[in-house]
């Protein structure tokens, strides 16, 4: 699916250099979620949960002991460990809630996200683990993943992490590069990365990703193919390679980012492009927008066979239909829509004090929203979508809008017969937009398309 660049259609490429689109993280994307659905859609949809369904489980810890200038993640910065230990209590009283609604079910995944979840100190890993396996089955049959911060880890924190039955896990890097790495507020030596990857390994861990980012300040081509080849020889199974979002009006630490040294549009496409070629080059198969993996591993093969999900952590082969977000700003997912948990952690904290589920704010899904969700869905993850497995009634509207999106991009892809095919993931966003009624609101919200 790899496109020359010169072939591209000036009104597609065009777009990749200007538009503003959502990430489809979620369709709806978090933007249009209201407070119109709260706690009470929380309690409803939590006991609608059928008896043996299979559910995920997201916990969220939003602290890090440094705030790099670039992340737009909901988290805050603490010296101390006092609010852990807060943070722990009230999770507690979370994990109960959600229990006293939930009928039995199956626990297929665990993710700690963040945040650094490696922040908490072994003993409170332990704690965590303990407190989720007393109220859900976690077993041997539950992948359980969780995000690492090299600089913030050690060997204790790896062995409660593993007592926990860890399966996977994910590094944060973004770029070694120390003048890139001087701009984002982000120091990381590649032989402490080495340690914690050394130390996954040994402990057998069999499924490692790291996240990078392009079109960060004073990037250039040489450096990040730099980063790369560190990457390549680090050998982790996958590879997420994210676009930088800057966007300060969501996150106010990115006014510490030096605008001038940010790449402009088409440097910052010239990065992707470049990047991907020097990681498919390398072994990776490209899955998706932004992430990459070995040919044997589990996201590659899904990819292949189709069974690709995307959901609020990029993508994934879990195929739960419910996911159930503890902590503070924690999304979860229902078959009925979508709830958030309130974002600050006092608000959060004070919601659990007074006996209430922590919801803040939602969205129910509509039939209509289904059909466009499981479009968008398919887009994202296949660079394609067959019309013929739409219902009926909504094939007109699909097959309109496909067209649309031909004439708007020409060279996008095509449509052959019932099914529309992107030519190249780069278009996958600006098309899956053209089917999202919601997206011309947000317009400059959102980040750069490319
Ligand atoms: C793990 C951290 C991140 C998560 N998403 C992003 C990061 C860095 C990136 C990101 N997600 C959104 C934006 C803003 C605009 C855009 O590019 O579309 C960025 C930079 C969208 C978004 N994701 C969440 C919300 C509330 C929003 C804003 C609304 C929107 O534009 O759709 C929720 C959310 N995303 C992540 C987490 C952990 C999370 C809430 C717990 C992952
Ligand atoms: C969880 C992952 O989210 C990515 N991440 C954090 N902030 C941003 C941003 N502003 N834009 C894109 N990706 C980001 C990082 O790669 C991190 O490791
Ligand atoms: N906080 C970790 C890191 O930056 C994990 C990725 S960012 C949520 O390395
Ligand atoms: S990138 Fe990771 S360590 Fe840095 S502020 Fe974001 S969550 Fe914290």
């Amino acid at each position: 699916m790899t496109q020359d660049t010169a072939v591209t259609p000036s009104s597609l490429r065009a777009a990749l250099l200007t538009a503003r689109v959502p990430r489809y993280t979620s369709y709806p994307p978090a933007d249009r979620f209201g407070d119109r659905v709260g706690p009470a859609e929380g309690d409803a949809w939590l006991r609608a949960v059928p008896e043996g369904a299979e559910v995920s489980l997201y916990v969220h810890v939003p602290f890090c002991r440094r705030l790099c200038w670039f992340c737009a993640c909901r988290t805050q910065g603490t010296r101390t460990d006092a609010p852990l230990d807060r943070y722990l209590d009230h999770l507690e009283r979370e994990i109960a809630a959600v229990r006293g609604r939930l009928a039995p079910v199956r626990i297929s995944a665990l993710h700690l996200g963040g945040g650094t979840p490696t922040l908490l100190s072994a003993d409170r890993l332990d704690r965590l683990g303990a407190m989720l396996r007393a109220a859900f089955p976690i077993d041997a049959a539950t992948e359980v993943s969780v995000e690492i911060d090299p600089t913030e880890c050690d060997g204790h924190r790896l062995d409660a992490l593993m007592r926990m039955g860890l399966s996977r896990a994910s590094i944060g890097v973004q770029d070694f590069d120390p003048v890139v790495q001087a701009s984002i507020g982000r120091r990381q030596g590649l032989d402490e990365t080495e340690r914690a990857v050394a130390g996954l390994r040994a402990r057998g861990v069999r499924s490692v990703n790291v996240d990078l980012l392009y079109g960060l300040p004073h990037q250039t081509l040489p450096r990040l193919a730099r980063t790369l080849a560190a990457i390549v020889r680090l050998a982790p199974e996958r590879i997420a390679l994210y676009g930088y979002a800057h966007v300060p009006w969501v996150a106010r630490r990115q006014k510490l980012i030096p605008e001038a040294a940010l790449p402009d549009p088409v440097q910052r496409l010239a990065l992707a492009e470049a990047a991907r070629e020097i990681l498919t080059s390398s072994g990776y198969d490209a899955v998706g927008i932004d992430h990459f993996a070995r040919p044997g591993d589990g996201l590659a093969r899904a990819a292949a066979e189709g069974r690709l999900h995307r959901n609020f952590q990029g993508y994934t082969t879990d195929a739960a239909g419910t996911l159930i977000g503890l902590g503070a700003s924690a999304i979860s997912r229902y078959a009925q829509g979508y709830l958030q948990n309130a974002a600050a952690t006092d608000a959060w904290q004070k919601a659990l004090e007074e006996g209430d589920l922590p919801v803040a704010r939602g969205i129910a899904l509509t039939p209509v929203d289904r059909t466009i969700a499981a479009i968008i869905e398919s887009l994202m993850c296949y660079g394609r979508v067959d019309l013929a497995a739409l219902p009926d009634e909504t094939r007109p509207w699909a097959r309109e809008m496909a067209l649309a999106a031909l004439t708007l991009y020409p060279g996008a892809g095509e449509l052959a017969g019932q099914v529309l095919r992107l030519n190249d993931f780069a278009a996958a966003r600006l098309v899956a937009a053209v089917f999202d009624p919601g997206s011309g609101r947000g317009g400059p919200r959102y980040s750069q398309a490319s």
